[in-house]
């Protein structure tokens, strides 16, 4: 499955794949992956010639590689060099030395009215120590001016590969188009700025055996990762034996959250779907007429899994509310107003630490921020350690949306999501994957499952509405929840037969 290893994770591996290795193995190994790659790019012979950027360290001796191969397999090419202050490590040293002695022409910096058919960018890589400045910087700059094809070699230099965060507060990164990584995949490709850095990722794993990474508690959160949970229905089921749904939220002017969170937990397949509203909400929906209108204050919550927060305000009788709940023994599903109110009240915080039935979180940035008592930009510049440190502070599964959405559990295991696109980013998403959530704890699933197949199945529906031409700019939530059920009864058809019961 998708492992995702961290800066000090591949170091480890690398120490022990070089310790048996020739000298100058992998970076050999690493030229010739991507070489392959940028020729299959190339797509045949180029009428320009590629631009191939070597920085300093080891990622520029990748990159030296790279030019030799395509030198050698007959491509023009143009090295920018930027040396370093001392000594080369031996294998940089010599990978330059096969670059020198190619075809490959060595350029101070890149000419103004270059026109390339490709730029490979191996300035930086694992060793990124702190933000570009200067000549590396400018080159940065030049390269992300250009409409071209860009490969980065191992990491878009000036990502950080454990966070997926642009070092530096007015940072600057390489946009690559294709990212080709050794030796394993890493979490800051995959998140936060990541996503739109790096590009396609592929892995080269150097021939580096999987028996001799290490364990890896972060995963790409992927199909094999929770497919087994999709079961097929029984004939002989009945409404009740998908569970009831109680959507708590619709503070006066905010009735449609609860809503749309409702419908979607009707649309994937919970039993009974209920809105109850902390304000004197509607009677009903009639685009949906399936969901059920209650009153929060007098609702009975036992016997059903719990979404609060879309909508639910800060008044006394949603912190009220929300009490009660989290002295329950529902399955709860906190999002939006429910965090913050959680995040402004100790009571509340030990309240839900001492819960003993799931619960998952499900903020944003912002909200996880107010959740640590930090600010956004310190979340964001390190999801994965956030997204642990609620689930390990309040003994949750936590799911932290944005781009590459965060899921961690509170025995420490974590997932980076790869689906979904710029169209969630818009009002009402967040509900419909609350409610989703919701839904999957209702009809029984495990916490974790829940959390990891809601947040994939969400961005695979909007993936799907973006392919059909639906968004992503102008996407609605109201659209997903049928998108969802597509995408739902589409995995549990597909689902592998290995054992497990259907669901009664
Ligand atoms: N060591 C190995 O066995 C292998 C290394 N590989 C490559 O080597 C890379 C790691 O090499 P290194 O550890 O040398 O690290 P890098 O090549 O990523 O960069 C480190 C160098 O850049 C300098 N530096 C860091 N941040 C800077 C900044 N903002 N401005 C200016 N200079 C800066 C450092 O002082 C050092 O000289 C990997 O990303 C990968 O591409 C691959 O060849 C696979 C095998
Ligand atoms: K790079």
């Amino acid at each position: 499955m998708g492992a995702l290893y961290s800066v000090a994770e591949i170091r480890q591996a690398e120490q022990a794949a070089a310790a048996q290795l020739p000298p100058g193995a992998l970076m050999q190994r690493a030229g010739q992956a991507a070489a392959r790659i940028a020729l299959d790019l190339l797509g045949g012979a180029p009428a320009r010639p590629v631009l191939v950027l070597a920085g300093p360290g080891n990622n520029g001796g990748d990159a030296f590689e790279v030019a030799a191969n395509l030198a050698q397999a007959g491509v023009d090419v143009a090295i920018v060099h930027i040396a370093c202050e001392g000594e080369p490590s031996a294998e940089t040293a010599h990978a330059l030395g096969r670059a020198r002695a190619s075809t490959a022409t060595f350029a101070d910096s890149i000419p103004d009215d270059g026109q390339w058919s490709l730029i490979v960018d191996g300035l930086f890589g694992i060793g990124l120590a702190r933000p570009l400045e200067g000549a590396a910087r400018a080159m940065v700059e030049a390269v992300n001016a250009v409409d071209c094809t860009v490969l980065a070699l191992d990491v878009p230099s000036g990502l950080d590969a454990d966070s997926g965060a642009v070092l530096g507060p007015d940072g600057v990164a390489v946009i690559a188009t294709h990212t080709v990584t050794f030796i394993g995949d890493k979490p800051g490709l995959h998140t936060y700025a990541g996503r739109d850095y790096a590009g396609e990722v592929m892995v080269a794993r150097l021939g580096i055996d999987e028996a001799m990474m290490p364990g890896a508690s972060i995963h790409l959160n992927e199909p094999p990762m929770f497919e087994l949970a999709f079961v097929p229905r029984l004939h002989a089921s009945h409404k009740g034996s998908f569970g009831d749904v109680a959507v708590v939220g619709g503070a006066h002017g905010m009735a449609g959250a609860p809503i749309l969170a409702a419908r979607a937990a009707l649309f994937s397949g919970a039993g009974r779907v209920y809105v109850a509203s902390v304000d004197h909400g509607p009677a009903y929906d009639n685009v949906q007429p399936e969901l059920m209108f209650r009153d929060a204050a007098t609702h009975n919550f036992a016997g059903s899994t719990v979404v609060a927060g879309p909508g639910m305000g800060d008044s006394a009788t949603a912190i009220r509310i929300l009490a009660k709940l989290l002295d329950g023994e529902s399955p709860l599903v906190l999002d939006a107003d429910a965090i913050n109110l959680v995040a402004a009240s100790p009571d509340l915080q030990s309240r839900l630490s001492a819960r003993h039935a799931p619960s998952i979180l499900t903020p944003h940035p912002l909200e996880a921020a107010r959740l640590l008592g930090v600010t956004a930009g310190v979340v964001q510049g390190d999801r994965l350690e956030a997204a642990r440190e609620i689930a390990a502070r309040f003994d949750a599964f936590v799911v932290l949306k944005g781009s590459g959405t965060v899921i961690a559990m509170p025995d420490g295991e974590a997932a980076i999501n790869p689906t979904g696109n710029p169209g969630l980013a818009s009002a009402g998403t967040g509900d419909v994957l609350a409610g989703l959530c919701g839904s999957l704890l209702a009809q029984g699933w495990p916490a974790r499952d829940a959390a990891l197949a809601a947040v994939w199945m969400h961005g695979q529906a909007a993936d799907r509405l973006v392919a059909q031409g639906v968004g992503p700019i102008g996407l609605t939530a109201g659209e997903l929840p049928a998108a969802i059920r597509t995408v739902l009864n589409r995995m549990v058809a597909q689902r592998p037969k290995r054992g497990g019961q259907p669901q009664s």
